[in-house]
């Protein structure tokens, strides 16, 4: 298997939903049905906060949904989890600036899609050149989904790494809806990264298909 080549990848990062059992109001492989349904193109498996599953139930959850992508052909990614997503042996991880090393979790990972956040100049090229495939940048817009979120930064940084020749794959983060998906995509951004917008949504469906019409541009 070798690495996936950066044009897919900004194929598949176009509508980037990510979810675990804390931010559905329903049951999470019903949510993800939906959203599949309504034109994600990628999915990351995120079980962080104060009620997350852990252990067995965490594990469980993941196949669920894992099962759940496979059969729509849609791959997915574990979010800071190195672990589960070489037990699950998911399509990739995403990890931030507190996790393990962008090079030591390549080593651990292999070819798989290695997603990094990154919120400085300094920490882009630093895991560019540690072998990220696409970076996470944000919160772009207020988010109340991440407590120890980094501060808003709109679009400038996105707009800044485009300006300096960074072409890595990139999604924004942070507050995205219907609404200002288009901004994100305009600043530079190869997809969106989207929780709530879509996981509380009243017609999860419905806001998915609007969001993939937003960054159809
Ligand atoms: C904190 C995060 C930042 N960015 C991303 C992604 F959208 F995948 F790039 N996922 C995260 N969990």
């Amino acid at each position: 298997m070798t690495r996936i080549d950066s044009d897919s990848l900004r194929d598949i990062l176009k509508l980037y939903f990510i979810m675990g059992s804390t931010n559905c109001y329903k049951s999470p492989a019903s949510v993800l049905k939906d959203a599949i349904a309504g034109g994600i193109t990628l999915f990351q498996f995120r079980e962080k906060g104060i009620d997350a599953l852990t252990g067995d139930a965490k594990f469980a959850l993941a196949e669920e949904l894992q099962t759940i992508c496979k059969e729509h052909g849609i791959p997915f990614i574990v979010n800071d989890d190195i672990d589960l997503a070489i037990s699950l042996e998911a399509d990739g991880v995403h990890i931030g600036q507190e996790d393990a090393p962008v090079d030591e979790v390549r080593k651990r990972i292999g070819d798989k899609i290695l997603g990094v956040s990154v919120h400085t100049m300094e920490e882009a090229l630093t895991a560019m050149e540690a072998g990220a495939d696409y970076f996470g940048v944000g919160p772009i817009f207020p988010t109340k989904t991440k407590e120890d979120a980094k501060p808003v930064q709109g679009v400038q940084h996105i707009q800044h790494f485009r300006e300096k020749g960074i072409t890595i794959p990139m999604v924004g983060i942070g507050g995205i809806t219907m609404e200002n998906a288009l901004k994100v995509m305009k600043a530079g951004a190869d997809g969106v990264s989207v929780i709530t917008a879509i996981s509380k949504a009243t017609d999860i469906t419905k806001a998915a298909q609007r969001l993939r019409e937003q960054v159809e541009y």
